[in-house]
C-alpha cells in the first residue's frame, strides 16, 4: 500500500522565484503569510525546507503544542532534527546526545550559583582588554565585543579554569564554529544525501574541522586527566576541586562505565559551544540595540542596578533576581526580536498521527511558530508596542513566579516548551544580566554617525539575526 503523504497546503513565493537564495533571505515572508492565513485559523501549512531539501517543513499551529511536548522522543525527535539539519555526521561535527543534554540540565543548573563570580571575572577581564580606559569613543561592532566575551564565559563554565582564557582554545572554538557553518551549508547545498559521506575527502572546511578537533583534543587531555584525578580524590573524601563541564562529562562517562576519550569530550564541548555562544551573543546584542533606542529604560535600569547592589552588597543569583526592570526589558526585547522564527522542531522518526488525524510522514520535520506568536496582537495586548515593563507588571499583578526572562510560556516559545525546553536558559538569563551590569554602569554607547536606531536584522532562512557587524561607539562613563 502507498504511504500517506504530507496533507496540507504548500506555500511558496507567489512571484515564481523559488531559488535557494530566495529561501535563504526571504523565507520569513512565507512564514508570515502562512501564520495569518493558516496557523491563526488552527491549520498547518508546508513550505520548502532550506535545511533539508528532501522534505518540506510542516509548520503547525499552537493547538498541537501539548501533543508535541509530550510525544515520545522515539517518535518525534529533537536530537534527530538537529543532527539531520546540521548534517553533523557528514561534516565531522558534534552530535547532540542525551548525555550532554543531561549535563546541562542537571550539573550546570546545580552549579549556577557558583558560576556567578567567575562570569563576573571573565567580564572584568574581557571588557578591560577590548574597551580599555580612554577619553575617546572606541568603535567596535557587537560581534567583536560579545563573541570573545561570551566565548570566554562559556569556556569558564564548560571547560574550566585552565583554558578559559587560552588564545589557543578560543582559536580552536572559533575555527570549529565557522568551518562547521560553512561546511554544513556547502554539503547541504552541493551534495545529494546519498553522496554526503564523500564530502570529507574533498571539502576544505571539513578537513579544517578534523584538524581543529585534533588540536582541541590535545588541549583538553591534561584538563581531562585533572578531572579524572579530581573524581578519584573525591571518592577518597577530598574535594571536589573542580566544578565545570569537563568534570561533569567525566562523571557522566564514569557513571555509564564508558571509556573517557578526549575525542568524544572534544565533540561534547563543541556541541556546548554551538548551543550557547552564538545564541547568547545575538540575544545580548538584540537587547543592547533595544536599550540604546530607549534612554528612559536605560536610566531606570542603571538606577535599579545601583539600588539592588547597595541593598545586597554584590551579585548572586538572588540579587540578580531582584533586577526586575532589567529582566522585564530583556523579556520584552526577546518577545519582539527572538531570532528564531520557529522552535519546537521535531523530526518524525516514524509516521506520526496527531489526535485530530493530522498525519506527519516519517522523515518530515515539524515546526511551531515562535517569533510571529510573540508579536501577535491577538495573543499579547498591544503586541506591536515595546512595553518595557510589561512583564514586571504581569509579575506584580498576576503570578510573581512567572513571566521571568527564563520562564516558559505557551504564548511565546523562544525556549521551546515541555521536557525538551532549553535547559541553558537560566544560565543565559544570568550571563546577559552580568554583561549588562558591566556594560551600562561602566560605558556609554551610541550608534555610529548617520545611524539613528536599531539597524535592520539579517534574514537567514527562518532566523532574523541582529546586525552583528553594525559599528557601535563606546566610552567609559
Ligand atoms: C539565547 C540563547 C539560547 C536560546 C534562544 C536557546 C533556545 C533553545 C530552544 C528553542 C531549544 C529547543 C527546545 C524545544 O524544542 O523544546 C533549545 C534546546 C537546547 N538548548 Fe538552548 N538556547 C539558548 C542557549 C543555550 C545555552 C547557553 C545552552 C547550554 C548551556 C543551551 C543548551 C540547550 C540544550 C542542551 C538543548 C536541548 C534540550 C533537550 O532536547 O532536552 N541552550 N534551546
Amino acid at each position: 500500500t502507498k504511504k500517506p503523504k504530507l496533507d496540507m497546503p504548500y506555500l511558496d513565493f507567489e512571484d515564481g522565484d523559488n531559488s535557494m537564495q530566495r529561501y535563504l533571505h526571504d523565507a520569513g515572508s512565507i512564514l508570515e503569510r502562512g501564520y495569518e492565513q493558516y496557523l491563526k485559523e488552527g491549520l498547518p501549512f508546508a513550505m520548502f525546507n532550506y535545511m533539508d531539501a528532501s522534505t518540506p517543513m510542516a509548520v503547525i499551529p499552537l493547538k498541537y503544542l501539548e501533543e508535541v511536548r509530550s510525544a515520545s522522543t522515539c517518535k518525534l525527535s529533537f536530537n534527530s532534527f538537529l543532527n539531520k539539519s546540521t548534517v553533523a555526521k557528514d561534516i565531522g561535527g558534534p552530535l547532540v546526545t542525551d548525555r550532554v543534554i543531561r549535563v546541562v540540565r542537571q550539573d550546570l543548573n546545580r552549579a549556577l550559583n557558583e558560576m556567578i563570580e567567575p562570569i563576573q571575572q571573565a567580564c572584568d577581564k574581557v571588557f578591560g582588554i577590548l574597551l580599555p580606559p580612554s577619553r575617546d569613543w572606541t568603535p567596535l561592532n557587537g560581534h567583536s565585543l560579545l563573541w570573545p566575551l561570551v566565548s570566554r564565559i562559556m569556556a569558564r563554565t564548560f571547560v574550566g579554569p585552565e583554558l578559559w582564557d587560552s588564545e589557543e582554545w578560543h582559536a580552536v572554538v572559533s575555527s570549529y564554529f565557522h568551518a562547521g557553518l560553512a561546511a554544513s551549508q556547502r554539503v547541504r547545498d552541493g551534495y545529494h544525501p546519498w553522496l554526503r559521506w564523500t564530502a570529507k575527502y574533498f571539502d576544505k572546511d571539513i578537513k579544517a574541522i578534523y584538524a581543529v578537533r585534533r588540536k582541541g583534543e590535545e588541549l583538553l587531555k591534561p584538563v581531562i586527566d585533572a578531572r579524572i584525578a579530581d573524581a578519584r580524590n573525591q571518592a577518597n573524601g577530598q574535594g571536589p576541586g573542580f566544578n565545570d563541564g569537563v568534570r561533569w562529562l567525566v562523571d557522566a562517562y564514569r557513571a555509564e562505565n564508558k571509556p573517557i576519550k578526549a575525542e568524544q569530550i572534544m565533540q561534547d564541548e563543541a556541541f556546548l559551544v554551538g548551543a550557547s555562544v552564538h545564541g547568547i551573543t545575538v540575544n545580548a546584542l538584540s537587547i543592547l540595540f533595544d536599550l540604546m533606542d530607549r534612554p528612559e529604560s536605560l536610566a531606570e535600569i542603571q538606577a535599579e542596578i545601583s539600588q539592588v547592589h547597595a541593598e545586597y552588597g554584590g551579585w548572586t543569583r538572588k540579587s540578580l533576581g531582584a533586577l526586575r526592570v532589567m529582566d522585564s526589558f530583556m523579556k520584552e526585547s526577546q518577545r519582539l526580536h527572538t531570532p528564531q522564527h520557529c522552535t519546537m522542531q521535531r523530526r518524525a522518526l516514524e509516521g506520526y498521527t496527531f489526535k485530530d488525524g493530522l498525519y506527519i510522514p516519517a522523515g518530515t520535520s515539524i515546526f511551531l511558530p515562535s517569533r510571529l506568536l510573540g508579536r501577535d496582537p491577538d495573543v499579547h495586548p498591544d503586541g506591536a508596542k515595546f512595553d518595557a515593563k510589561r512583564w514586571k507588571r504581569m509579575r506584580e499583578e498576576g503570578d510573581a513566579t512567572k513571566f521571568h526572562f527564563a520562564s516558559l510560556q505557551n504564548d511565546m516559545l523562544p525556549w521551546g516548551s515541555g521536557p525538551h525546553a532549553c535547559p541553558g536558559r537560566f544560565l543565559v538569563q544570568e550571563v546577559i544580566k552580568i554583561i549588562f551590569i558591566h556594560l551600562v554602569t561602566k560605558y556609554d554607547v551610541k550608534y555610529s554617525e548617520g545611524v539613528e536606531s536599531r539597524p535592520p536584522d539579517y534574514l537567514e532562512h527562518t532566523n532574523s539575526i541582529p546586525n552583528i557587524m553594525a559599528l557601535l561607539l563606546f566610552k567609559e562613563r
